[in-house]
């Protein structure tokens, strides 16, 4: 079976050549006061950082209403610690305005969610207002990873660097990287399962903040996280296809009832 990945990275090479074509398109947000995700992440007992998803290859569309800049709002008010944009448009329906919207609205840390290949694509994060963005190890040789990282850096941006195994997890760690997310989501089946993070999360450093990410969908699952030492899920579409957003990140965080 064909890697999902493969077909999606095929197509952002494309999308970056264009973009190079076309040149940088900077918005006001260049210079705008970076927020820490390290920070936010930290800081809580534990921190959910709230995804804007349209749609994904493994579900098709989940939000036929969808108004980032409200959703970004609600996922403050009811005490996300940071906001996950998806940014790609062919697979998952995103769009860096989106991020944009959404940066004009809240003051929480914002992670650029997009399969991330080129340096112009780090620079694009920054002019959107971005204050960090995904690297997927298994997108990247080890050598890529080490100069996007880098690059990051010295954008002063942070990355989430993500991760689907113990070689991959390798990986990451050489690179220097301080957040690693371990993706619970098999790119090939598309099937989810908790015992990813679960299994990986005791080879991770203390000092390096971990995220687990995909197929959290109650509070049960984050009992089981916290039960294991993890204190960070990266959520998309259990929030997304919520009603109530408000209440969906209650029920998550602290098991209240959903309304
Ligand atoms: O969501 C997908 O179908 C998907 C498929 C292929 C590559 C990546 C994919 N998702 C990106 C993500 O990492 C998730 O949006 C994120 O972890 C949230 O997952 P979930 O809570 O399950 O929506």
């Amino acid at each position: 079976m064909e890697n999902i990945l493969e077909k999606i990275l095929a197509t952002k090479k494309e999308e970056v050549l264009a973009r190079k074509k076309r040149g940088l398109f900077f918005r006001p947000f260049w210079d705008y006061p970076r927020k820490s995700l390290k920070q936010a992440l930290k800081n809580k007992d534990f921190a959910i950082i709230a995804e804007i998803k349209r749609a994904s290859p493994s579900k098709g569309l989940i939000a036929k209403e969808f108004d980032p800049k409200m959703i970004a709002k609600v996922y403050e008010q009811a005490g996300a610690a940071a906001i996950s944009c998806l940014t790609d448009e062919p697979f998952f329906g995103g769009h860096l305005e989106y991020l944009a919207a959404a940066r004009e609205e809240v003051s929480l840390p914002i992670l650029r969610k997009d399969f991330i290949i080129d340096e112009i694509q780090l620079e694009e994060a920054r002019a959107f207002g971005a204050d960090a963005l995904l690297l997927i190890v298994a997108a990247l040789s080890p050598e890529r990873l080490k100069d996007l990282l880098k690059a990051t850096y010295e954008l002063g941006l942070e990355a989430l660097v993500e991760v689907h195994d113990k070689k991959e997890l390798e990986i990451a760690l050489n690179a220097g990287a301080e957040i690693i997310g371990i993706n619970n989501r098999n790119l090939k089946t598309f099937e989810v399962s908790l015992e990813t993070s679960l299994s990986l999360a005791q080879k991770i450093p203390e000092e390096v903040v971990l995220v687990s990410e995909s197929g959290i969908k109650d509070h049960t699952d984050i009992l089981r996280l916290k039960e294991a030492g993890i204190r960070a899920a990266l959520i998309g579409e259990s929030l997304m296809r919520a009603q109530n957003k408000e209440s969906m990140l209650g029920y998550l965080l602290k098991g209240q009832k959903l309304t």
